[in-house]
Formats: C-alpha cells, structure tokens, sequence
C-alpha cells in the first residue's frame, strides 16, 4: 500500500472529540486506513509510510465543504459591491457576466479553487457556465466538486430558455464522474423566479430521469419570496414540491425566508439547505433560521456563495458568520454553537451534497485539512472546536489532502501554479471590466 501518515497533530472526531491521533492515508484508495495512537496505526498498516505530513501543534479536521458558490465570480471580487441581490444581478452582475469567456471563467476558477486548497476546502458545489472549464480545473487542482450549469430563462425566448435546460441536463450528464468519480454533477436552475415554471417541469423531470440532484437558490430574499405566493397562493418550498424539485438528494442555496411549514417539509423531504451567511448579510437578504432548521432536522451546511458578495471563499468566516448570525436570528447567545457550525462545514457539507468526505474515520474518504494552532490569535488552546469557529481563519491552514492526495503542503499548494494562477486572473478581470465598459 502506498500510504501517507498525518502524523503528530490532534484530531477531529465524528462524535466532535478531539483527540492526539495519527492518520493512515491509504493513496491508492484515497480513503483513511487508521486513526489512533502511534502505535495503533503502526499495528493497523505494517509498514513505513511512502510520505508524511507533520501535524506537530496542528489540529487535524475534515476538510471544509463549500457547498454552495459560483467559483469563477472570483473575476467580480470587489467589482460591485453595497447594493441588494436583484438590481445587484441586473445592474452589475449580469450585464458583466454577458462578457464572460470560456477563458475567464477558467481563469475565476482557478483562483477560486487555488483560495479554496489553501483554505482547507476540498470539496465544493459550483453553479456557473462553461462547466467543462471549471471541471477541468477541478480535475488538475485535485480536490472534489458537485458541478451544474446555472440556468435563466427571465427574459429569454422560449427557444432559448429551452436550450439553457438542455444545457445544463446535458452538462449533468456527461461531468458526472468525471475526474476519477471526484466530480459528480446536478441539474441547476437558478431560481424559482428567474427560471419559468414550464422549464422547471422539464428540467426537474430530466434531471430525475439522469440520476442527479437538483441545486437552484430558494427562499433568499423576500422579493423572491412575494410573487410566488403572490402569484401561486403557495409557498416556494411548497411550489419546488408540485415540481418534484425536494427529493433527498436536492440541496437549496439561502433558505432565509422559510416559515415552519417550509422548515417541516424540507426536514420531511430530507432536502438539505445551504446557509450562506456572508452573503445574506452583505446583500441585507435577512436572517435564516439556521437554530430551527437543524431542531427539525434538516441537514443544514455551509456556502460562501460567489467571491462578488462575499467577498472570500474561505469556509472558516463561513463558520464563524453562521454561529454570529445564528445567534442573533434565534435571539440567543446558546443558538448555533461552534459544534454545530463546524458539523455544517464538514458532514453537513458532504451530506449535502452527497459526496464522500466531512469525517475523519476508517473507511473514509482521505480529504483533510491540518490547521496550525501555533499562532497568537489561537493561543491558549482551551477547545480546539471553539478556536475552528471562532478564531481560525483559512490562512491558518498548513496542508490540504483530497482523496488521498496532498493538495497543499507547508503553504505550498502543489497542483497549481498560484503566481501564475493570480497573474492569469488578474489580467482577465481588468480585461473584462474594460470590455464591459465599453460595451
Ligand atoms: N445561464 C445563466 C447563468 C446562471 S449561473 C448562476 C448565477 O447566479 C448568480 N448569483 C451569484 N450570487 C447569487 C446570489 O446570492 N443569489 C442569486 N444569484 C446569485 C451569478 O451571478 C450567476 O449569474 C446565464 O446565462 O445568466
Ligand atoms: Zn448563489
């Protein structure tokens, strides 16, 4: 077996202990051999590792899941800022979007994917275009991703609004499994207002036929809440419902504007949500109620949404902006506790989006992260899991490892060529934004 050993750090449990524990990485599996004290993993594997990773003073945790982003809106970071989400969309987003290249979108989704490997995050949910670019980065960069293509239909011609669904059904088809079963895909209207509902009947119905889940933004602000009820006399969630869109495996972006009745049938469906509270802040969208959502048992994980209302990808202000907001949402200082922010970035995450990964265990999937606590702002080290909500943040990452591969080491990421990366991004946003100008 060609293994590689994390070795001399503390880890993060399942059951949320943290114990002083190496671990067994087995590379060819990509899966976690053993967990435990020195010597019981030397018992367990029998043999010398091929390589090590140093955990001295680290702590060791699952890596992050960013479940819900638009990863090459890294371009837009900082472009538009201080506005609410619809005339954010019409008036700055969209129009700089429409100038968006193939190119671009690899370039935003290196960056992305670059800020996320040296932030602990190995596995994401993507709602964009040009698809194939992202899963190409996805696939060099090593780390593991649920992929879809965004779909609008507000404004289009039937014939293509038609051809946006049928874009996004095909791209769900052909990406699934690719890079090594590390991308898996869904079919991803935007939302239940900016997708008509004639297009939503088909596309859910296309997606159920292919096998994957359905990803689209519901319920984020009450603008988007209104007119369905308004003019369907129904609810959002009830009206995903009628179109077969809350099934087990689908996962909504936001959820802010949920009532009970919207919160049970999502816990009843076992429709996970993404709590995205940076952007539901910076866009004043309002504030879910992540302490009822998870009291009901629905699987509640964490999303930066895109670097343009964020304004970063790291999942550990993700943390951190949950537990703050949560907190004042639910009016109480004991609502969404470091434990349970951590639970949605890590399991949460994976459970959402049903990708292997959010544990560290046996039999798992090896995507970790190594966080050092040698630093002032994580000095003393009274709990190591109110320091990963509280005080850590995405630059305190020493190492990334996804599916048995070391992704970061020291800092170092190894499967990008960050100046590089920076220097190709760079130049397509200064590009893009003087093509927008004069368009
Ligand atoms: N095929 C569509 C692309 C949709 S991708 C998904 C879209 O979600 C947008 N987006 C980013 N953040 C948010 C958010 O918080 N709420 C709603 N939409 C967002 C993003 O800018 C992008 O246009 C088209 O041609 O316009
Ligand atoms: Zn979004």
């Amino acid at each position: 077996m060609d293994y590689l050993r994390v070795a001399g750090g503390r880890v993060l449990r399942p059951d949320g202990r943290v114990e002083r524990a190496d671990v067994a990485v087995d590379r060819d599996e990509g899966t976690i051999r053993a967990v435990g004290a020195p010597d019981e993993v030397d018992d367990a594997v029998g043999e010398p590792p091929g390589e090590a990773l140093d955990a001295d003073g680290s702590l060791v945790i699952p890596g992050l899941v960013n479940a819900h982003t638009h990863v090459a809106m890294t371009l837009l970071r900082g472009y538009a800022d201080d506005k609410p989400l619809d005339p954010w969309l019409r008036e700055d987003i969209w129009p700089a979007e429409a100038e968006l290249t193939p190119d671009d979108i690899e370039a935003g989704a290196e960056l992305g994917v670059l800020e996320m490997i040296r932030s602990g995050t190995t596995a994401f949910a993507d709602m964009y275009f040009a698809m194939d670019r992202v899963a190409d980065v996805v696939d060099r960069a090593g780390l593991r991703a649920r992929l879809g293509h965004g779909v609008v239909t507000v404004a289009k011609e039937d014939a293509d609004a038609r051809a946006d669904v049928e874009e996004s059904l095909a791209v769900a088809r052909e990406l699934d499994g690719a890079a090594d079963g590390r991308i898996r895909t869904a079919f991803m209207p935007h939302s239940l207002t900016t997708v008509g509902e004639e297009y939503l009947r088909e596309g859910v119905a296309g997606a159920r036929e292919a096998g994957v889940p359905v990803h689209l933004h519901a319920n984020e602000t009450t603008d988007e809440v209104d007119p369905i009820v308004d003019e369907r006399g129904e609810r959002p969630i009830a009206y995903a419902e009628s179109l077969d869109a809350l099934g087990a495996d689908d996962f909504f972006a936001h959820g802010v504007h949920v009532d009970d009745s919207e919160v049970d049938r999502l816990a009843e469906a076992g429709t996970a949500v993404v709590h995205c509270p940076a952007s539901n802040m910076k866009l004043a969208s309002g504030m879910a109620p992540v302490q009822r959502l998870r009291e009901a048992g629905v699987t509640v994980a964490l999303g930066t949404d895109g670097a343009a209302s964020n304004n970063d990808l790291d999942v550990f202000d993700e943390m951190r902006d949950a537990a703050m907001l949560g907190k004042l949402a639910a009016d109480d200082a004991a609502a969404v506790p470091a434990s349970a922010v951590v639970e949605m970035a890590t399991a949460g995450g994976a459970d959402a989006l049903g990708l292997p990964g959010g544990r560290i265990e046996a039999g798992a999937a090896a995507d970790l992260a190594v966080v050092d606590l040698d630093a002032p702002h994580l000095t003393p080290v009274h709990d190591p899991v109110s320091h990963l909500a509280y005080a850590a943040h995405g630059s305190d990452v020493r190492h990334t490892v996804c599916d048995g591969e070391v992704l970061m080491r020291d800092r170092e990421v190894l499967t990008l060529d960050a100046a590089a990366v920076r220097e190709r991004a760079a130049n397509a946003a200064s590009d893009l934004v003087e093509r927008v100008e004069s368009a």
